[in-house]
């Protein structure tokens, strides 16, 4: 598969956005896009670094990826930081070495897979509901590569028709849904309880969490000003929204990968 290495962020996210998503002949699946994105991220792992691990099933490609190089010996003296319990047990089960922010406040790169990534890698992520973890080590991380297939990519934050999660705690959480729905009243936001669909309770996160999914009927705008708004709420933990966050992004579409640099 071809792999095309882009330099400026707007211009490659028209190339990116132009490309034959709508092709009537799909070849791969989506989850063989996610894995060539994630295994071409892996290309960036050198031996001694300290890995930020993302969460989700792009993600697990690259974690299952690094795993398998460092029992061919191909790899050495990894420190992998886990964002969430679940990658936590799936790097444990593959023997990559973990440890945490307290003992590694800085990371050399990171991987995860994203929710949405608009034309100037700016990120939706959390849909997998980690995104407040995800955050706290992606932030730490000299280099922040993300992988998606091109079904991620949107004209702007939102442009999915699909969740925008925050983290909020989970007293009065009426009261917060609809103080956040109400900040964006005018993006026509919907704003919901995640149900977690194994037992139809509120979903709750690794940190004890409620996760508030917004839905945006246009475009909000001004991301840092609506991020800084949602974080003003009292009982708001965090949100999905990943600001120039990104450093590489790699891209897997129909027509080869994309390496995206920021
Ligand atoms: O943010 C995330 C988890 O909180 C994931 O990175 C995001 O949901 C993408 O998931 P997937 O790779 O399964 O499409």
């Amino acid at each position: 598969m071809a792999t095309a290495y882009l330099g400026s962020k707007k211009a490659n996210a028209a190339a990116l956005m132009s490309s034959p998503s709508s092709s009537p002949q799909r070849i791969l699946s989506q989850d063989e896009l996610k894995k060539i994105a994630a295994y071409k991220a892996v290309e960036f792992v050198e031996s001694g670094m300290v890995l930020g691990l993302g969460t989700g099933s792009t993600a697990k490609h690259a974690i299952d990826r690094i795993g398998e190089l460092l029992q061919q010996g191909k790899l050495a003296n990894i420190v992998g930081i886990p964002t969430s319990t679940i990658t936590h047990e799936q790097a444990l089960s593959l023997g990559i070495p973990l440890s945490d922010l307290d003992n590694h406040p800085v990371l050399d790169l990171a991987i995860d897979g994203a929710d949405e990534v608009d034309p100037d890698m700016n990120l939706v992520k959390g849909r997998g509901g980690s995104l407040l973890r995800e955050k706290m080590i992606e932030g730490c991380c000299k280099k922040f590569v993300v992988i998606v297939d091109e079904s991620k990519l949107v004209d702007y934050v939102g442009g999915s028709g699909l969740a925008m999660p925050v983290e909020i705690v989970p007293f009065c959480w009426k009261f917060t849904a609809h103080k956040l729905q109400s900040l964006f009243a005018e993006a026509g936001c919907d704003a919901k309880l995640r149900i977690s669909p194994q037992n139809g309770k509120p979903y709750v996160t690794d940190n004890g969490n409620f996760i508030i999914d917004l839905y945006f009927k246009k475009d909000i705008g001004d991301l840092k000003a609506a991020g800084d708004a949602i974080l003003r709420l009292a009982g708001v933990v965090e949100h999905g929204m990943f600001i120039d966050m990104a450093t590489t992004l790699i891209v897997a579409g129909e027509l080869g990968v994309t390496v995206w640099i920021g």
